[in-house]
């Protein structure tokens, strides 16, 4: 039997500002459906230039390479059917998504909105969808909750409303950046239990965050960024259990740990050395080695992703 295609297929995929400058390179990675991709890496690593590229977000950006969405190549699409296609099947939640409902209608009738502009259902049909999506996400009391403005509902809670509203399309993959990062732990604990909840019913989800804690509770799959490239890719268990490239290593190792002692003191938090370059300045062989602790002479000559112990790396040394 052979394998169903893949939801998603980005193969090759760059992007660069109209000046030159590149800020994504060489980025390929493959989303199952129902299945699910972390996006890690430090701050200005690429991780929401890539996600915004797949639905054709960042016009203003050239973009090279292949997005195969449903076995349809994006880059091929108008901007009008791109959007269709946001609209549909393919849907995003951010940080601040709350501020992009309306403050003068209810959350129900907004997301009913959406609901019966999406699926050509009676109004008593989108009333019943739209109480099936607010407990979907978690929002406690939905039949009360329908009813509230958006000044009326918590941060956490606006942010669950607004992945009900994305999500109202029945998409096949919901792309989430940093959707939790602006909200504290618990909020957080429940915006990550609405994507899982979302998950069963199978959805796929490419989650871009910082956090690797929540990578590891969420996504079956995980690429880790680093300068505009994907440094190591592949199942989350295996990367996070036995972790193939320096830089994954490093990025681990800052992770703290319940255990967090080692012969009575308190392990202090181990940091990497450096910065991240910009992308105006990134090197010209492994952008990891300036900050590699086993960087060597063959490692100014850009890696090519490897296939090792069931991931990709890219790394010469590994
Ligand atoms: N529209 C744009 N035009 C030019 N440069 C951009 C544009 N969008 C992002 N950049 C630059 O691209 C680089 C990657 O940014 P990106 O937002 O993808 O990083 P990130 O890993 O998502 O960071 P963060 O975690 O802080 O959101 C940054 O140096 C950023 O300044």
């Amino acid at each position: 039997m052979t394998p169903a295609p893949p939801l998603l297929d980005v193969r090759g995929l760059s992007v660069a500002t109209p000046e030159g400058i590149t800020l994504v390179e060489d980025v390929s990675f493959l989303v199952q459906r129902g299945g699910s991709l972390g996006i890690v890496g430090e701050s200005g690593s690429g991780k929401s230039v890539t996600a915004l590229t797949i639905g054709g977000l960042v016009p203003e950006l050239i973009v090279t390479g292949q997005r195969v969405f449903q076995g349809q190549d994006l880059s091929a699409l108008s901007a009008k059917a791109l959007r269709a296609k946001r609209g549909s099947d393919l849907a995003y939640v951010f940080q601040d998504a709350g501020t992009s409902m309306l403050p003068v209608r209810t959350i129900g009738a907004q997301i009913m909105e959406q609901i019966r502009l999406h699926q050509n259902v009676s109004r008593h049909m989108a009333r019943r969808e739209l109480i099936t999506l607010l407990q979907m996400v978690g929002l406690p009391d939905p039949q009360e909750m329908q009813h509230r403005y958006v000044h009326q509902l918590s941060g956490g809670m606006r942010q669950r409303a607004m992945i009900a509203m994305a999500i109202s399309c029945q998409p096949d993959l919901l792309i989430a950046d940093e959707p939790n990062s602006a909200l504290d732990v618990t909020v957080q604990a429940q915006i990550l239990a609405a994507l899982r909840r979302l998950q069963k019913s199978g959805m796929a989800l490419i989650l871009v965050t910082h956090d690797i804690g929540v990578v590891a509770e969420t996504c079956d799959h995980m690429a880790v960024f680093y300068s505009g490239m994907i440094l190591e890719s592949g199942p989350t268990h295996l990367i996070l259990s036995r972790p193939r490239h320096p830089y994954t290593m490093a990025l681990l190792a800052t992770v703290p740990t319940l255990e967090g002692k080692r012969g009575g003191r308190p392990s202090p938090l181990p940091i990497i050395r450096g910065t991240l370059p910009h992308p105006s300045a990134r090197p010209t062989g492994c952008v990891f080695a300036p900050r590699c602790p086993r960087e060597g002479p063959e490692c100014h000559v850009r890696p090519a992703l490897r296939d090792i112990d069931g991931r990709q790396v890219r790394c010469i040394k590994a």
